[in-house]
């Protein structure tokens, strides 16, 4: 019999398939877990189970019955209060428990960049009523970003451009929340020249830095990204001292994508994901590692000698414009003939409004150039019934 190392991902979209895809390239058994059957990653996993991943009993039954030797979170909304138990327990939770803990929540990760590490950030405040978000968006100024402490994606997100819509945004937010306690921030609008991802990671080499990804954001979920972004070098040297110093306060081994605001020479924090990030999903064919082969070569403890930028990219998101229960994606094989391009179908069994079901992919010799191309793939797909 193979004897091999056990990984459960707590979290099974797009991103965790690619995880699950690495782990088994390097024989890692695999578990998949998600809120709902035929996730995407459970569809190349070993085995999968289908629980509510906010119930901290239903997380610990199967970390208990599987005993793995990762534990592997794809998303931010998981019973994070578990995951510290289990790991006192002696179970291993990437990168830690309390990355996972913290980010989780926008309240904890902002506080430790903000006030605990000193590090650049909109101005925010917190609020769990609606007088308190009236006041503390006076405070802020209009416009401002409003969004419920747990989410992702954009989901609950708005500006709220003045006071007339402020009633609106509650609203937004407290439709929007992966958790339904009220609790919001409000942030101050950063009229950004760009922003970046800096995916960073923590391995058994030290700490190394991708090329930075840059991305275009609408209602708050990505619609383009592409690699390498163009920075000046102090730019980037702010950008890494800040990847730096929070993703060693976070510790621990694996993949994080730090989201960060270009405006002038100043670099802002946004926020962190400890583990692959979706404007990454660009580096399926742009480096020599994807950010999931490198989550996964970190965290089974496995050297990353170097990280190679083999050729600029970009990649577009193909989101559905309708709901249905059963469907199908037309025009891929349009999509790839447009050179140096690639197309990955998700086969998330329903589509939502706004649910991004797959990606076009392409490289070129200049961004600019890769961008047309994904472009122009994208154009292409389309969701029928
Ligand atoms: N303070 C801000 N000022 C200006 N734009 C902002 C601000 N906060 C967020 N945005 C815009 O909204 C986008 C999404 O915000 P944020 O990353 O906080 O949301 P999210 O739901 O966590 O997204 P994801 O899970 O995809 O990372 C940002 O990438 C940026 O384009
Ligand atoms: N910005 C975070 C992000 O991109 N997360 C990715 O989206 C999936 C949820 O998609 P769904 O809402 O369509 O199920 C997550 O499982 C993860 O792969
Ligand atoms: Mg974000």
């Amino acid at each position: 019999m193979f004897k091999t190392k056990k990984m459960v991902l707590l979290g099974s979209g797009e991103l965790g398939k690619e995880v699950a895809i690495e782990a088994q390239r390097l024989g890692v058994e695999t578990i998949a877990v998600d809120r709902y059957e035929q996730a995407p990653a459970m569809q190349v996993a070993h085995r999968s189970y289908v629980v509510d991943m906010l119930d901290g009993e239903k997380i610990r039954e199967i970390v208990e019955r599987e005993k793995p030797d990762l534990i592997v979170p794809e998303i931010e909304a998981i019973a994070t209060s578990e995951l510290l138990k289990l790991e006192d327990e002696g179970f291993r939770v990437i990168p830690t428990a309390r990355a996972a803990k913290l980010t989780m929540d926008r309240e904890g990760i902002r506080r430790l960049a903000a006030e605990t590490l000193g590090l650049p950030t909109a101005g925010y405040r917190f609020a769990d009523t609606y007088e308190e978000f009236v006041q503390g968006a006076q405070e802020i100024g209009f416009p401002c970003v409003v969004k419920p402490l747990m989410s992702s994606s954009g989901k609950g997100q708005s500006v709220c451009a003045s006071e007339a819509e402020l009633a609106k945004s509650w609203e937004i937010a407290m439709e929007g929340g992966r958790v339904q306690n009220g609790r919001v921030i409000i942030e101050e609008f950063i009229h950004f020249d760009s922003e970046i991802t800096l995916l960073t990671v923590r391995s058994v080499n030290g700490t190394n830095f991708c090329a930075p990804i840059g991305h275009i954001q609408k209602g708050g979920d990505y619609i383009e990204s592409w690699q390498p972004h163009n920075m000046t070098e102090q730019q980037i040297e702010e950008a890494k001292r800040i990847a730096r110093t929070i993703t060693d306060e976070l510790g621990g081994l694996g993949l994080f994508g730090v989201e960060l605001f270009l405006s002038g020479e100043k670099v802002y924090f946004s926020e962190v994901s400890p583990r692959p990030h979706d404007t990454g999903l660009v580096t399926l064919v742009t480096q020599n590692l994807s950010e999931f082969a490198l989550h996964v070569r970190a965290i089974l403890g496995f050297p990353i000698p170097e990280i190679t930028l083999v050729t600029p990219g970009a990649s577009r998101p193909f989101k559905s414009e309708e709901e249905y229960e059963d469907y199908s994606i037309t025009g891929v094989d349009q999509a790839l003939s447009v050179p140096d391009t690639q197309v990955r179908v998700f086969a998330k069994p329903v589509t939502k409004i706004g649910r991004r079901v797959a990606v076009a992919l392409s490289t070129a010799e200049t961004v600019e150039e890769a961008r047309d191309k994904a472009k122009r793939a994208l154009d292409f797909l389309r969701v029928e019934k």
